[in-house]
């Protein structure tokens, strides 16, 4: 028998959204998955040879660009931040929309762009590249959360962190100034095991199917 094929899932937000979608694919994780109490992180799967792993959102990443899981479900904001060249992201499964964007204080906004700005977020890739296109200099300062409260500590001019109501920018003092990428979640696979392993182009065609809008009556 081949080994388990490993299924990378991220444990926060777009996981409720997530697990209607693997159901109807045929990827349902064994009953202690959803179990609160539950430390493990691996889990078998209901009648087929595959498992599911529970890791943060951007490790979902790392581990299938690098083999060790082939399937995965992870926001776009991630594929873009990391761009693995081994990492293949062939459907837009249109759950966990938001948008990645840049944020700064109330007050500031529509000031003009200094040529060299410091600039929090846990995006530091997609912040240079955004800053470059407007020919700015931008000096990341890399955080996990709470991004919203650099500005007013002085730490960075501005933020660029994901947005979905809005409510944590105007919680915060915040305005939206610009959109850098809209967000959703992607079905990802490993280019290598999607060339060498049938069951993972099966399960891009069956998350393909779902995805795909219905069909007029
Ligand atoms: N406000 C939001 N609305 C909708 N989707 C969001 C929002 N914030 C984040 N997301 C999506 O959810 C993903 C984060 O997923 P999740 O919450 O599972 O991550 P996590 O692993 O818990 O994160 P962390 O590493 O911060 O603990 C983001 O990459 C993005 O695609
Ligand atoms: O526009 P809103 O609907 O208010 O959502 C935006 C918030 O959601 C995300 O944080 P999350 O709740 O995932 O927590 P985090 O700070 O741990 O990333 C993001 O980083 C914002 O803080």
């Amino acid at each position: 028998m081949s080994n388990p094929l490993t299924f990378a899932v991220p444990k926060g937000r777009i996981l409720d959204e997530a697990l209607p979608l693997m159901a109807r694919a045929g990827v349902v994780p064994e009953a202690g998955f959803h179990d609160k109490g539950n430390r493990a992180l691996s889990f078998a799967c209901e009648g087929s040879d595959m498992r599911v792993i529970r890791v943060r959102a951007f490790d979902v990443a790392t581990f299938v660009a690098h083999g060790a899981a082939q399937v995965g479900i992870v926001g776009s904001d991630v594929v873009e931040e990391f761009a693995y060249p081994d990492l293949y992201a062939p459907v837009d499964l249109a759950i966990g929309h938001c948008r990645l964007s840049v944020a700064e204080p109330e007050g500031q906004a529509g000031a003009p762009l200094s040529s060299h700005l410091r600039v929090a977020s846990k995006y530091p890739n997609l912040t240079r590249r955004h800053f470059e296109r407007m020919g700015v200099q931008a000096e990341v300062v890399k955080l996990n959360g709470a991004m919203e409260l650099a500005p007013g500590l002085g730490l960075a001019s501005r933020i660029v962190d994901l947005v979905s109501t809005g409510r944590t920018l105007k919680d915060n003092g915040l305005v939206e100034t610009s959109t850098i990428l809209d967000v959703s979640a992607r079905l990802i696979v490993n280019r290598a095991a999607l060339k060498t392993d049938a069951r993972v182009g099966a399960l891009v065609e069956a998350f393909r199917a779902l995805a795909a809008p219905a069909e007029a009556a």
